[in-house]
Parts: structure tokens; C-alpha cells; sequence
């Protein structure tokens, strides 16, 4: 497909919304972004970027940029919340792509993502709330201050609360997955290694690792719960509450937790993977297609690889629609098996009654200390899969 002049909107700059404008620009469409925040903003949190969200910003000519404000993760490690020790280590030292698994803080990335696209031409439009989306031959946008726009192409990467999704596959809310995310940043006075642990507890998990050189460290503690009361899909929270419902987890997890002072407390929704990822003049991505449970760390990484998926499956076609065909044949079956290992994640890190815990623990320890660099090719068809290479 030809892609000078098509003009393409995308709704949204986040991760995935920003990436696939940079990716669209770099072939030769006019592209701009509407944003409907007044700053390009990220909550103080921290993402990993594994091997396959890196591929993707190589391929945009990004990774010396990411290098330079992210941190080399040398493992994944579960402990269990009493006990001190490891449950399991897999290391990414043995890896041909040691260096590709990365610990960033989301506003870093967000930025450098936004200068880029800058950089390369693309207008992002602030203060721009979308409305609602119309399918058709051309993409039809109504956004909030009552202007309309038009486009050869809609790439919706709207988040989770998507408005483009709606477009394609009707009014279908978010639902609540009866979980909560604490996340706060706090110093690393401890002198946590660079490397992700999580501690795994009855109904709860956290998990931690250092970001910015060093010097902070992320934290996400997860809880079960029954419901959702609150308001919207976070808010800030008493630091108290968070330490309540860790009560139990000793050593290193309360010490971190001591030093907690500023909180936000997140709602986990979740939205089944959208049937329809495309219509003519529409497409969606990221969090808007297919919102994941952070549980195998891959829902900017899948944002990254859809951005560059769909840039070269209308490039490489001889319609946009065959395009956006390709693009979703090619995405939606990894994305629904991505999604499935995180949501079995949460059953393994909260598993009680306390025998089962600790059967599995053992086994775990078990096929750890037998074949380590046997469990981490498991998980080979997520981390190493390279969407550029294709
Ligand atoms: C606790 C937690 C930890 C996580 N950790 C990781 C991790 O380690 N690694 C990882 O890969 N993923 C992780 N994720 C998932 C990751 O954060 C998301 O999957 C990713 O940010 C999705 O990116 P996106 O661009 O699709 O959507 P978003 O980041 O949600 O961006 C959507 C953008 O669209 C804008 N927008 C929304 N509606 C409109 C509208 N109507 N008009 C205009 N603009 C609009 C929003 O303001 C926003 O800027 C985690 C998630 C959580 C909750």
C-alpha cells in the first residue's frame, strides 16, 4: 500500500499509540495524534521491556535511546512471602539476549517515544478527547469539543477504556477481574539487585525491582478482592492500608513496604480480547484490543509488537484492507496465548491452601535447580519473539 499521501489519526499517546505513529511516519503516511490528556503523562511506575518490545524499538531506530534510560534485568526471581531463599531463579545471563530484558520507568520510555515521534513530523495534539468513532470508507471522529475530524485511517491505541473499540465491536465494558494493584516508587536503600523479584503469598503477590540506575524501586503488590467500589480506576491510597494487607510478609517485602508514602491504588479490569481488530478505515491496538493482567509483564511489550505488525502489514499489501486484515491475522492468536499464560500466572503466584503452596514450591525449586535454562525456553515463544523479523 502506498502511504504518502493517506493522512492517519491515531487516538492516544501511549506506548502503543505513540510506537505506531512513529512506525507509520517512518514509511511516509501523514500521521497525527490526539491525546485527550493536556501533557503527555504516565503514572511514576516502572515496565519491563522484554526481548520482544526491544526487537520493536530497535527496528525504530530506538534502542541506544532506551538503552541510555533503562537498566539490564539479570533475572526473574520467586520467593515465598515467609520464607527467606528462592523458590526459583531464571537468569537471564544465559541467554543469547541478556541484555535485551530491561527495566524502565514508563515516563522515560513515554518521552523518548514522544520526542522521537516529534522529531520525525508528527503533530500530538493535546487536550483532544475523541467522542466516538465512525467505521466507513474514511474514518469519521467526533471529538469532544464538538470538531469533527477525517482520516484514510483511525489507529485507535485509546487504552484499556478504548473509544475506537466501541466503533468496531459495540459498547462492551471492562470488567472487573476481582484484583488490585498498589503501585508506588520508594529509594532503594536497601540495595536491591537489578533483577525482578516476586514474592508470592496466599491471594497476594508483590514484586520489586530498581529502576533509574539504581536509585528507586518499583513496586506492584497485588490483592484479591471481591470488589471494586471506587470511582473511576485508581486513586491515591493510605500507604497503611497497602502495609495491612501485606501484614505476614516478613524480610525484605516489609522493609520495602515500610518506607511507602505515596500510593495509588488501581482496579484491575480486563476486557476479553475484541473480536473484530479492524474494520475499513479502522484498526485497533494495544490495550484497546486486547488488555492483559500485568502477570507476565506484557501488555506494553504486545502494544509495541501490534504498532510494528501493522505498519508492515500495509506496507507489505496491495489494500489497506488486505492490510488490516493481515495485521489482524497476525496478531490476535499470540495475543489470546499471552493473555492466557498471564491470567494463569495469578492462580500460581496466590495459590493457597498452605500444602498446595508448598508442593508447588517444591516443584517448582525442583525443575529450577534441575533445568533452568530449560524453564526459561518455555517462556522463549513470549520473550524472544521477534515481530520485526518476520
Ligand atoms: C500494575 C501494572 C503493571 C504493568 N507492568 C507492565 C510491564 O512490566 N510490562 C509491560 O509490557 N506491560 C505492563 N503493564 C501493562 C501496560 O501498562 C499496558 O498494557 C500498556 O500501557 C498499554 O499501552 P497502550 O498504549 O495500549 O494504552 P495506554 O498506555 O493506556 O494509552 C492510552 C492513551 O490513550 C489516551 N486516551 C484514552 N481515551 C482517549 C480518548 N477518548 N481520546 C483521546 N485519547 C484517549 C490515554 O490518555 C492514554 O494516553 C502493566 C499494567 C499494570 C496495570
Amino acid at each position: 500500500m502506498e502511504f504518502s499521501g493517506r493522512k492517519i489519526v491515531v487516538a492516544g499517546a501511549g506506548i502503543g499509540g505513540l510506537a505506531s505513529a512513529l512506525a507509520l511516519r517512518q514509511r511516509g503516511a501523514e500521521v497525527v495524534v490526539l491525546e485527550q490528556a493536556d501533557a503527555i503523562r504516565e503514572v511514576g511506575a516502572g515496565l519491563q521491556i522484554s526481548p520482544n518490545g526491544v526487537a520493536v524499538l530497535r527496528a525504530l531506530g530506538l534502542e541506544r535511546a532506551l538503552k541510555s534510560i533503562s537498566m539490564a534485568s539479570k533475572a526473574v526471581v520467586l520467593r515465598d512471602f515467609r520464607a527467606p531463599g528462592e523458590v526459583l531463579r531464571l537468569d537471564f545471563n544465559t541467554q543469547p539476549e541478556a541484555e535485551d530484558y530491561r527495566l524502565v520507568h514508563r515516563a522515560d520510555l513515554v518521552d523518548l517515544l514522544a520526542d522521537a515521534v516529534r522529531r520525525a513530523g508528527v503533530n500530538i495534539r493535546l487536550l483532544q478527547k475523541i467522542d466516538s468513532v465512525e467505521d466507513g470508507q474514511r474514518a469519521q471522529v467526533r471529538m469532544a469539543n464538538g470538531a469533527e475530524v477525517e482520516a484514510d485511517l483511525l489507529v485507535g491505541a485509546d487504552g484499556l477504556h478504548s473509544t475506537s473499540r466501541i466503533a468496531l465491536n459495540g459498547a462492551d465494558r471492562p470488567f472487573f477481574t476481582g484484583q488490585v494493584a498498589w503501585r508506588a516508587l520508594v529509594p532503594n536503600t536497601l540495595g536491591l539487585p537489578s533483577e525482578a523479584q516476586i514474592f508470592m503469598g496466599p491471594g497476594r503477590h508483590l514484586v520489586c525491582y530498581p529502576l533509574r540506575n539504581d536509585t528507586v524501586v518499583n513496586i506492584v503488590a497485588v490483592q484479591e478482592r471481591r470488589e471494586w467500589a471506587a470511582e473511576g480506576w485508581d486513586h491515591s491510597d493510605d500507604p497503611d492500608n497497602l502495609r495491612e494487607a501485606f501484614a505476614g510478609f516478613e524480610g525484605t517485602p516489609r522493609a520495602i513496604l515500610e518506607q511507602v508514602i505515596d500510593v495509588r491504588l488501581w482496579g484491575l479490569f480486563r476486557h476479553p480480547v475484541a473480536r473484530r481488530w479492524h474494520g475499513q478505515s479502522v484498526a485497533i491496538l494495544g490495550d484497546a484490543a486486547h488488555p492483559t493482567l500485568p502477570f507476565m509483564a506484557q501488555g506494553a511489550n504486545l502494544a509495541l509488537e501490534d504498532a510494528w505488525v501493522l505498519a508492515d502489514s500495509l506496507s507489505g499489501a496491495a489494500t489497506m484492507r488486505d492490510g488490516l486484515r493481515r495485521y489482524q491475522s497476525r496478531r490476535r492468536e499470540r495475543a489470546e496465548r499471552v493473555i492466557a499464560a498471564a491470567n494463569g500466572n495469578a492462580w500460581k503466584f496466590h495459590v493457597r491452601p498452605a500444602p498446595v503452596r508448598k508442593a508447588g514450591h517444591i516443584a517448582l525449586r525442583l525443575a529450577g535447580a534441575l533445568a533452568p535454562e530449560r524453564m526459561l525456553r518455555r517462556f522463549d515463544w513470549i520473550y524472544g519473539h521477534d515481530v520485526t523479523a518476520t
